[in-house]
């Protein structure tokens, strides 16, 4: 199995870098790096690495936030002589808190000299786009575009201050954030929601940087979680976000979960939608978003 490092320098307001010239000199096992030079420039190598099938065995180690994990997984899916592996090195690393990571070069060491496991995981689909930990319209898609391009982030995670991009701008998207009517097609039944603030598909407990939404998620279950947030007054939204740090959530009756292989999701108006927290356009209101689950489509270093 041969190791390949996928480095994003740009992660974690470019600390990144850093942290990967330091780690690279613990590595003492031979292996190919990458550096990342744009988005989407790690989907493009890891679909590269995904043609290569007939040389053997790859790990791809993501050096990186959850976009860059996101990206590889995205271009690796259904490859199985790819293994995806990564290091934390980015601001939310809500990855880390629902899948294995490696911790140190040493590890990773261990890892090639000896069992080399892997475990297949289910991935989420937008519409065609990936998803390996959530991907949801409204109110937290409007946070992750602001905090992805906000100017504040940079600064704030040079000192460490990173997660407090998050809250600033719930509270900012809380006075702001106009909620919408949502039509919820799963298991061949219907369900309308009035005023909603977001809906959410989970493939894992966590988003938003720690915030466990969706406490019943298990990434290699085959099916995937919808949350659905709605009317609730700004205030109690407040409350529903403290609670979900610690995944209390669901016991408000204005949060519903459903659980299901396949869900599609049609607002009244335009809506931010995001796949792990990027960018991923509007909803149309004229057709739903078709959320699904893709059983066993990638492959993780370790059991
Ligand atoms: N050289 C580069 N310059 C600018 N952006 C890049 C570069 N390489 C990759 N990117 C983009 O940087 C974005 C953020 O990366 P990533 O998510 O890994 O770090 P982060 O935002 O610090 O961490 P997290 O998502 O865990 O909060 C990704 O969307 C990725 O496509």
């Amino acid at each position: 199995m041969e190791a390949v490092f996928i480095v994003n320098p740009a992660a974690q307001g470019r600390k990144a870098l850093g942290r990967w010239n330091s780690f690279r000199k613990t590595a003492t096992f031979p292996y190919q790096e990458f550096m990342t030079d744009s988005p989407g420039h790690a989907t493009a190598i890891a679909r590269g690495f995904a043609g290569r099938r007939k040389e053997g065995k790859f790990l791809l180690i993501a050096f990186g936030g959850d976009g860059t994990v996101h990206e590889i997984i995205a271009g690796a899916a259904g490859a199985d002589h790819i293994v995806v592996g990564s290091v934390g090195a980015g601001s939310g690393n809500d990855f880390g808190r629902g899948f294995r990571s490696f911790a140190s070069a040493a590890e990773i060491g261990r890892y090639l000299g000896g069992s080399k496991d892997s475990m297949a995981f289910d991935l989420g689909s937008a519409d065609g786009d990936f998803f390996v930990n959530s991907s949801g319209i409204g109110f937290d898609a409007v946070i992750s575009k602001a905090t992805g391009r906000s100017f504040l982030k940079p600064i704030l995670n040079r000192f460490g201050l990173g997660k407090l991009v998050y809250a600033i701008y719930i509270v900012r998207t809380l006075f702001t954030f106009r909620t919408f009517n949502l039509e919820v097609s799963a298991g061949g039944e219907q369900r309308q929601y009035q005023d909603v603030w977001f809906a959410t598909v989970s493939n894992q407990p966590y988003f938003g940087g720690g915030m466990k939404i969706s406490p019943a998620s298990e990434p290699s279950d085959g099916l995937i979680e919808l949350t659905v947030v709605s009317r609730l007054s700004r205030v109690k939204l407040l409350f529903v976000f403290g609670s979900v740090f610690f995944g209390a959530h669901t016991a408000f009756r204005e949060v519903d979960s459903l659980q299901g292989r396949s869900f599609s999701l049609k607002a009244d108006r335009k809506v931010p939608l995001h796949t792990d927290g990027e960018d991923a356009g509007d909803t149309d209101p004229e057709r739903p978003v078709v959320f699904k689950v893709l059983p066993g489509a990638w492959r993780l270093a370790g059991q």
